[in-house]
């Protein structure tokens, strides 16, 4: 294999990719790197595989070469989970990585630091054209600071802080962060997969 299409608009997340299957020498495209344009895949599911699937097999189907989805998202303890599977869209259909956390840091206003724990969840689903979706999960723990730091990464990066670290993971240079995601985690179990494909 030396391509794969990731079914995915989102540049944060392509831009890990592409640097994760570069280590396999397989070049990573996302949906607006085909030269035919794709509408957003409406994410029905209530939990990270069922998105993932829809959004790998959904394409899959379209494209009838193999598709990779991402679903992912942060979970708050003190907000019994939220924003969990609607991470993207906390704050409305726009789909703003700033309005998402000025929401998660005024609900947790009140909340003291050691009740601030949280995780990133990443799930991946791999859909091949007349074959089961291949499915792996990746998790990272950490807690939610007080306010933004940090220019790199996207979505909630700068409000996250991965245990054992003082910066947040968009204070963490992108190879730093990509050593420890969630999103690397899950491509761990998937590095398992792709040699079984290789035989
Ligand atoms: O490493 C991450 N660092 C920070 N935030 C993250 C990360 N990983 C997921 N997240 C957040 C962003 C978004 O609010 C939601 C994913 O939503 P999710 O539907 O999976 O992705 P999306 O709609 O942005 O793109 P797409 O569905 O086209 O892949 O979780
Ligand atoms: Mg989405």
């Amino acid at each position: 294999m030396d391509k794969i299409i990731i079914a995915t608009k989102n540049a944060g997340k392509l831009k890990e990719f592409k640097a994760f299957f570069a280590d396999y020498d397989i070049t990573a495209y996302g949906l607006d790197d085909l030269a035919e344009q794709f509408d957003d895949i409406e994410e029905t599911g209530t939990t990270f595989e069922e998105n993932a699937a829809l959004k790998a097999e959904t394409m899959a189907g379209h494209l009838q070469v193999p598709v990779l989805a991402d679903d992912s998202g942060l979970e708050i303890d003190a907000l019994e989970g939220r924003p969990g599977v609607y991470s993207a869209r906390y704050a409305g259909e726009a789909k703003s990585d700033q309005a998402n956390m000025d929401k998660v840091l005024e609900e947790l206003q009140d909340v003291p630091e050691e009740e601030r724990t949280a995780r990133f969840v990443c799930v991946l689903a791999v859909s091949q054209p007349n074959k089961e979706t291949f499915y792996a999960r990746g998790h990272v723990e950490g807690t939610i600071t007080e306010a933004p730091r940090g220019e790199h990464g996207f979505g909630y990066d700068p409000v996250f802080q991965a245990d054992g670290y003082e910066k947040t993971m968009a204070e963490l240079k992108p190879e730093e962060k990509n050593q420890i995601s969630h999103r690397k985690q899950a491509m761990v179990h998937l590095e398992k997969w792709l040699n079984v494909q290789a035989k």
